[in-house]
Order: C-alpha cells, then structure tokens, then sequence
C-alpha cells in the first residue's frame, strides 16, 4: 500500500521542471558556490548543512539530512542525561522551501535555504510526516488553517531589541539622563546599524527606521508582511547581527534583560488581520471610515482572545529564565499586567494604530515561529467565542491593578504550568513538540533554581566588622 506523505509532497512542488531550471540558473548566476541548508530548533537556534552548489538539484529534489539532535535542542539536563537526544543515529530530512534562497551578503559565495523538516522515508509508522517539533513548518500549518477556517491572515511587523557592547560602543550616560533617541548616541554605532541595515535590504528586507534606546540598545525595524514571512525574517535579522558583531569584534545580545533599572529587549509583535489579498485586502481590526483610534468587532475579540491566552502564551513569548526580569523591572515599557490600551505603552496589548495591535510580551530572545501559532491560535479563539476584553487601560499599568484578567506569570516555572494547562495554546503544538518544550525549559529553570547568584552571596554572607 503506498500513501502521499507531506514529504512526498514537499518533493514533488521542489521537483517542479520549470522552476528548477529557473532556480538553478538563478544560482549558477549568483556565483554561488556553498549552500546552507537551515532552519530553527525549539529553541530559535539556527541550524542546518553546508552543501557545495553543484549537489543543488538533488538536494531541492531529495532535501538534506540532519541530524536529529540538532532538532531536539540536545542538552545536557542537571542529571548529566542527554535531552532528546538518543543513541540511534536517526536522519530527519530537511526539505528547502525554493522561494527562501538568498545570497549572504557578506560572503556572496554562500547561498541559504530555509528549510522544512520531515520523518525520514524509512520509518514506516512516522515516515514523510513533518517532524512534530518543526516549529516553522508548525507556524505554516497553523495559519493555513486559521485561513481556511476564516479566510483571514494574520500579518505581523516585529520590533527586535537588542543591546550592542564592545571596543568603541560605550556611550557616556550623565547621571539622571538618558541616552534615548539621542543622534550622538547614534553616531556612536553607525558601524553597527549601517552593516546591519545594508545585510538586511541585501536579504529582502524592506528596512524602514532604527533608533537608540537605553544605553547600547537599538532598534532597528522593517515593514510588516504575512507572519509566517516575518518569523522568518526575525531569525534571519538575528543571524545578521551575529555576523555584524563577528565582523567588528563587538558583542550582540539579544538577552532580554542585560541589567536592572535599564530597559529590556522587547520584540513587540505588530498584528493586523487581512481579509483578501493584493491591492484587494482589506485589514479587518479597522474601520476605514473612522479617525479617531477604535476597534472593530472583530478587533476587540481578537484583544479579548490574546488577553485570555496571555498566561498561557508567556512561556514562549518570554522564552528564558531571563526573560521574567524584564517583566518584574516594572516602568521601563513592558507589560506587567493583562490589560489592553489605546496608545498605552504599559499595555500587554497596545492599539498602536488603527487597526494594529502591538502585543508588547514577547521579547528579543523569542522563537518567532512559537510565538506567531500561539496568537494565531488566541486569535481564533477570541473571535470563535466573541471575546470581550473590556475598556480599555487608561493611565499607567504600573499603579494598581484593574481585575479583569489574571496576573501575568512571572516566572518561567509559572509560566510553563499556564502554557502546560491552556489547552488552547498548548493544542497549537504537535503534543510531542509541546512536551519536549515542557522538558526542555522545565530542565532551564531547574538549572536555574540550583544556581548559586551573586544578589545571594551579598545578601547572605555575613560580612562581620
Ligand atoms: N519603546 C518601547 O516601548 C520600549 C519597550 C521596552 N524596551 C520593552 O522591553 O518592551
């Protein structure tokens, strides 16, 4: 008996006569000579294959091998046991999606794909089957659903902070100033943002302002696009500023919250829904006909599904052990609360524009690919069951607390128990990609709790005359 698997599938739109020949002639063309196959584990980090240019047919016809563990997040948890690791030398199959090739621009000899993953052939109770922890291939899946249950897509624009230190990027700080905005404070990275910004246009991006923010943050923005295109471009953008940081001997974090008292590295999420497509579409959260900052329907039952899955979505919107420091470090523009606002920048949810909701949770550390399929799936669900998400936050969030929803989980252990029990966020996820993330960030803080902090040895320590 023989069935079509996805991978099969996969294969068949790769193998595509016409296209192959185009692509290929496209890559002889580029100069090429090296090819990353790559995608993202759990966790965002980027993984893949270097393959010499000359196998490029085979390998958009049969894809490329990857090791398993290099899916898995292979860690070493506090018992010394390998985590999703195994010692079968098992080969999952990473299949380029052709539309994603790009030439790096710092090495045009190197070309990438993104990939999409799969259970190899051989297998036959899993086999072709995308791998249940492909978060990329998840997000797709997710929002061709959500399309074909609503006729919607979710578009996104991502905001990635992150804090730059190194020879040459201090800036000097007077005491009870800030460096905000400052263009002396600019010129002090023009090396970073100006590489930055030329890799990223190289790459498609459609970059379009960049600021500094506290002291060795920037931010740099690009426009918005269908999510699943955007998740793609925020690993792609963190990629970049590794490379620029390699390349001028500086350090490039994306940390959520490198020290206290300053701000965080947020990745505000900027979402609009479209109905149609082309010049046709239209976002639905808006009215065209009204100025004045409002909601549609359809728009406050999209805030009042993201607030009710708030808790549940916190583990993968704050990814880290770190991440919570940046919520608890109230006053400083992230969210501590679940509550919504017009132009509210304490907000978990903030009307940025009509018709674009900013949600301010995730921060620079997220997986893009987790955090787009939770919302999409809060989304849903708001607007399934009409969700009402009540007025507006007026003022700032930071004093008192307005009842309507739960407190924010604040730590990742919390955290993980909230995505653990919200069937809705959790049922985005393959049940195996879901629990492997459990064990994963479970393990995280476990390691957390066992270790010993500088703040314990000050304030234990009996430090006698
Ligand atoms: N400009 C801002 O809104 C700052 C956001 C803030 N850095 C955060 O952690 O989310």
């Amino acid at each position: 008996m023989s069935t079509t698997t996805a991978l099969d599938e996969h294969k068949e739109r790769n193998a595509d006569e016409a296209a192959l020949r185009d692509l290929t002639a496209r890559v002889e063309e580029s100069g090429v000579e090296f090819v990353y196959y790559q995608t993202v584990s759990l966790t965002g980090r980027v993984v893949g294959k270097v393959v010499p240019a000359r196998h490029l047919r085979r390998n958009l016809e049969r894809g490329v091998n990857l090791h398993r563990t290099a899916m898995s997040d292979l860690q070493v948890d506090r018992f010394g046991a390998l985590l999703g690791g195994g010692t079968e030398a098992a080969e999952f199959t990473a299949m380029p999606d052709p539309e994603t090739f790009a030439v790096l621009p710092w090495d045009t000899t190197v070309g990438r794909f993104l990939c999409r993953v799969y259970e190899p052939g051989h297998r036959p109770e899993v086999g072709g089957r995308p791998l249940a922890t492909d978060a990329r291939s998840n997000l797709r899946r997710v929002h061709a659903a959500f399309t074909e249950a609503t006729g919607l897509r979710l578009r996104s624009g991502c905001e990635p902070e992150m804090t730059w230190t190194g020879p040459g990027l201090d800036v000097h700080v007077k005491p009870g100033s800030s460096p905000s905005y400052h263009v002396d404070s600019l010129e002090v990275m023009r090396p970073v943002y100006q590489r930055v910004i030329r890799y990223a246009q190289a790459l498609g991006f459609d970059m379009i302002e960049g600021d500094y923010e506290d002291p060795g943050q920037l931010e740099l923005n690009w426009l918005f696009d269908d999510a699943d295109a955007t998740a793609d471009r925020v690993v792609t953008y963190r990629q970049i500023c590794r490379q620029v940081a390699r390349e001028l001997g500086v350090t490039a974090s994306f940390m959520p919250k490198p020290a206290a008292g300053v701000m965080g590295n947020g990745c505000h999420h900027n979402l609009s829904l479209w109905r149609g497509t082309g010049d046709d579409a239209e976002n639905v959260l808006a009215d065209p006909g009204v100025t004045e900052m409002h909601l549609t329907d359809l728009g406050r039952h999209a805030v009042g599904g993201i607030l009710s899955h708030a808790a549940g979505m916190m583990a993968l919107m704050g990814p880290t052990v770190n991440s919570y420091k940046r919520y608890w470090d109230a006053g400083q523009f992230a969210p501590s609360q679940i509550n919504w606002g017009m132009d509210n920048k304490t907000c978990t949810v903030r009307l940025s524009a009509n018709g674009r909701l900013e949600c301010k949770l995730p921060d620079a550390s997220v997986n893009p690919y987790l955090s787009h399929a939770a919302l999409i799936s809060a989304i849903k669900d708001g607007l399934d069951h009409a969700i009402d998400p009540g007025p507006p936050q007026a003022g700032s969030s930071y004093e008192g607390a307005p009842g309507k929803f739960e407190p924010l989980p604040l730590t990742l252990r919390d955290a993980l128990d909230a995505f653990a029990a919200d069937s809705v966020v959790r049922g985005t996820f393959p049940e195996e990609m879901a629990e492997l993330y459990l064990e994963l960030k479970g393990d995280e803080w476990a390691r957390f709790c066992g270790h010993i902090t500088d703040w314990e040895r000050e304030m234990y320590t009996e430090h006698l005359p």
